[in-house]
């Protein structure tokens, strides 16, 4: 891979324990590159939010980050940026979609402000100008842009969470972290967001860090995956690869305990 985006290097993440410690992510290395979707597979309490949230420099005590451990973007060190930069480098260089993204959006703010809010901060636009670009945001997730007067209530989930990911590309991000941003949803609603974001991702060239619990979706929408174990990786690689011809142990068993996988394209 020449010049990945993301690269992840040696990441140990511990939770400190008023006892002992707890490893949750060990020694875990990969990199994403520009435009790729980068698939964590694994079972529950592998260590996967943990690696998200550390990417986006969201984690909290009691999450330690080791020493050593390195998450660069863009050829930037983000563990290494002061409060400033952390600001700017947050929804500009890299969103993050979680599953419950649709609740956070403010229940008694109309869309049109909370996208002003992001695009004031960030970029210093004005009411009309964040006005044009919150239009064309909310095209773009094929919500009719005379909506944005509306509040959250008066949206289904589903559109909520398309509203939270149109708010995500507004600042046109390098990265986005999806950690499980359909879980919530209904299957057909699922399908029609991912294809969205796939569309989005080959019109504007974001990449993305795909994390989700259903293996079928993982393998339609990556183009690499990483399995994790016990805050290991302990295998990656192109998705047709790590589906049909698996290497590790784990994964052979991850996938057998999804007899159904059919490991079509998702567009
Ligand atoms: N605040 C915390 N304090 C202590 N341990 C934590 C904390 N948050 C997470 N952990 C532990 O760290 C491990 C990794 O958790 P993490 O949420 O990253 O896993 P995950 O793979 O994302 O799981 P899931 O798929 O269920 O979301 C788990 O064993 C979890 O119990």
């Amino acid at each position: 891979m020449n010049q990945p985006l993301l690269s992840v290097k040696n990441l140990t993440i511990d939770y400190i324990g008023e006892e002992k410690d707890f490893r949750a992510v060990d020694n875990v290395s990969f990199d994403v590159a520009p435009g790729e979707v980068f698939g964590l597979a694994g079972e529950s309490g592998c260590g996967k939010s943990t690696i998200a949230f550390a990417i986006s420099r969201l984690h909290k005590p009691p999450a330690l980050i080791r020493k050593d451990s390195q998450i660069l973007l863009a050829g930037r060190d983000v563990l290494d940026l002061d409060p400033k930069a952390l600001a700017a480098f947050r929804w500009r260089e890299v969103a993050m979609v979680f599953q419950s993204a649709m609740n956070s959006l403010n229940p008694v703010l109309r869309i049109e402000d909370q996208f002003y809010d992001v695009l004031r901060t960030h970029k210093g636009m004005t009411k009309t100008q964040a006005r044009e670009r919150t239009a064309e945001m909310l095209q773009l997730v094929d919500i009719a842009p005379d909506r944005m007067r509306n509040y959250p209530h008066q949206f289904s989930g589903g559109m909520r969470q398309r509203i939270v990911i149109a708010i995500c590309m507004a600042l046109d991000p390098k990265l986005v972290v999806m950690d499980e941003p359909t879980t919530a949803l209904d299957v057909v609603v699922q399908r029609e967001i991912l294809q969205r974001i796939n569309e989005l991702r080959k019109q504007f060239g974001f990449s993305v860090l795909f994390i989700t619990h259903d293996l079928g979706l993982m393998v339609q929408f990556c183009d690499r995956i990483g399995i994790m174990l016990q805050g290991k990786l302990v295998e990656q690689n192109g998705a047709e690869a790590i589906y049909k011809t698996p290497q590790h142990e784990y994964t052979r068993k991850l996938w057998a305990s999804f007899p159904s996988l059919h490991g079509g394209v998702l567009l």
